[in-house]
């Protein structure tokens, strides 16, 4: 049981009276009755999803493959991926696979020679042959998840919720909730909580606010803290309201670049070269962004070699690490391979960080082949609040909750106790006035309202 379920009634009553304080505003707010349903459960049932320990054994999987028409075809040129698994990178560089895999040898082999065995095939990256994996009829149980091998152990995962969340609500968050917010985000354990930006507030407004917020959270222990800055002037505001480490934002698109943050990629990247330069000087590490990584509200479909130019710049200018964002939620596996395949060229994939919203719901998928890839490092954003106000069309980030869930099931570390994860998108989402915004905290309530009542 954790604290969150017992001291709700405290909860309970701070957010009401919060919610008051909102509604007087003249904001409206829309109270949703969700709170009682995830109090009257042990929050330690919470973390159990479906793991791989209970997974069928591969012989029935198999089976039910056997009558699936589309399981497993070799891949085309222009298919992306299909049905398949991808393999095609060696383990070597990433660092989640340096482990040893000698049991893994590959060979090339002509489709047919193989067809109805699902999983001791991959695809060879969309280049019409297809990589298998030498496994023996007499596999043992543990070998049935050499899929998963290279996904890494432990996963860090960026919360941008109070940050990229609370920047695209109409109205403003009060500071005092933004707060509350954070310090629930900390206290469920995650290690990064990106907490705001020091931009103009004449063109985010909802942010106004950082230099209290970041003054309020400055005794915050074992938790980093980044805020976003946009040039020099946000960088020295951050630097003097307290912030330790700070994170520059470009765009692979040109036209994003300009409505984003009013100018072209390169003079971004001339104005981050001053900021990380600024930075190393105080010791201040600095995160990257790059945007529009796959698709462009205005320009379409981005080219991966666009998106490597602009993740190496941010590398070769001393980000520590560059997380490529899919602004717009358009990605797919099949459009996120080939854009990793270049980035990963560039740039050390252990310095990689994926940040995917979830227009489209393929967030997921898209996290589970950057895992395979070696990435280790995903944003996420708690309720899936979020979207950037200067991208049409954008919707929330992949929900926080869902990606522990699944990371959960993948015997993935993170450190993070979903009930406390949970009572924060509560606690966000009933001050909003929204249905929570993770399918977990959805499915989690449902059922516990079922067992409870
Ligand atoms: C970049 C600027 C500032 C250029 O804005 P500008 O208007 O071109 O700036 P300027 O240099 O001409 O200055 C205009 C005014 O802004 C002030 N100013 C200038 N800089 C600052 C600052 N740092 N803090 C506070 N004030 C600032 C400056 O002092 C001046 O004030 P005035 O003299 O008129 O009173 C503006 O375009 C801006 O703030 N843009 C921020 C947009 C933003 O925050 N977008 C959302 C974040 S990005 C995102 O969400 C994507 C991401 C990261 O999540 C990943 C993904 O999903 O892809």
């Amino acid at each position: 049981m954790t604290g969150e379920g017992l001291d709700i009634g405290v909860r309970d009553f701070d957010l009401k009276r919060e919610a008051l304080n909102y509604s007087e505003s003249k904001l409206f707010l829309l109270v949703i009755p969700v709170t009682a349903a995830i109090t009257c459960t042990p929050m330690s049932s919470l973390e159990e999803p479906l793991g791989l320990d209970k997974l069928p054994a591969l012989s029935n999987i198999d089976q039910v493959y056997r009558f699936s028409s589309g399981a497993c075809r070799p891949v085309p040129e222009d298919m992306g991926m299909g049905n398949c698994w991808i393999e095609g990178r060696s383990c070597s560089s990433s660092n989640s696979c340096n482990e040893d895999f000698g049991e893994y040898e590959q060979e090339h082999v002509t489709w047919r020679r193989h067809k109805r065995n699902l999983f001791q095939r991959t695809s060879s990256l969309g280049r019409g042959s297809v990589v298998c994996r030498n496994m023996s009829e007499n596999d043992t149980g543990e070998s049935k998840y050499k899929f998963f091998k290279c996904v890494p152990k432990h996963v860090k995962i960026v919360e941008v919720g109070p940050r990229d969340g609370l920047q695209n609500e109409k109205t403003v968050v009060p500071t005092s909730v933004k707060i509350k917010l954070i310090r629930k985000l900390v206290a469920s354990g995650l290690a990064v909580v990106e907490a705001t930006s020091f931009v103009s507030p004449k063109w985010v407004p909802q942010l106004a606010d950082a230099k209290d917020v970041m003054e309020a959270i400055q005794n915050l222990e074992g938790v980093r803290l980044p805020v976003l800055t946009p040039n020099i002037k946000g960088f020295e505001a951050a630097v003097a309201a307290g912030a330790k480490e700070v994170a520059v934002f470009a765009s692979a698109s040109e036209s994003f670049s300009k409505s984003n943050i009013n100018c072209s990629i390169e003079e971004s990247l001339l104005r981050y070269r001053a900021v990380t330069s600024a930075a190393k000087k105080l010791s201040i590490p600095v995160r990257g962004y790059v945007s529009c990584v796959v698709g462009c509200p205005v320009e379409g479909n981005i080219s991966p070699s666009k998106v490597a130019y602009v993740a190496k710049e941010l590398h070769n200018m001393g980000c520590f690490e560059i997380s490529l964002g899919d602004t717009v939620g358009v990605a797919t596996p099949g459009t996120v391979l080939p854009m990793l395949e270049a980035v990963m060229a560039v740039v050390p994939v252990e310095k990689l960080a994926v940040h995917f919203h979830d227009t489209y719901g393929q967030s997921l998928p898209n996290i589970l082949l950057s895992l395979q890839m070696g990435i280790s490092t995903v944003d996420s954003s708690v309720s899936g609040l979020g979207g950037c106000p200067y991208a049409k069309g954008a919707s929330g980030n992949v929900a926080t909750e869902d990606v522990v869930y699944m990371l959960n099931g993948l015997g993935v570390k993170t450190n993070v106790d979903m009930g406390k994860l949970l009572s924060a998108g509560e606690y966000i989402s009933l001050f909003l006035g929204r249905p929570l915004g993770s399918k977990t905290a959805i499915a989690i309530s449902r059922r516990d309202s079922r067992e409870c009542c």
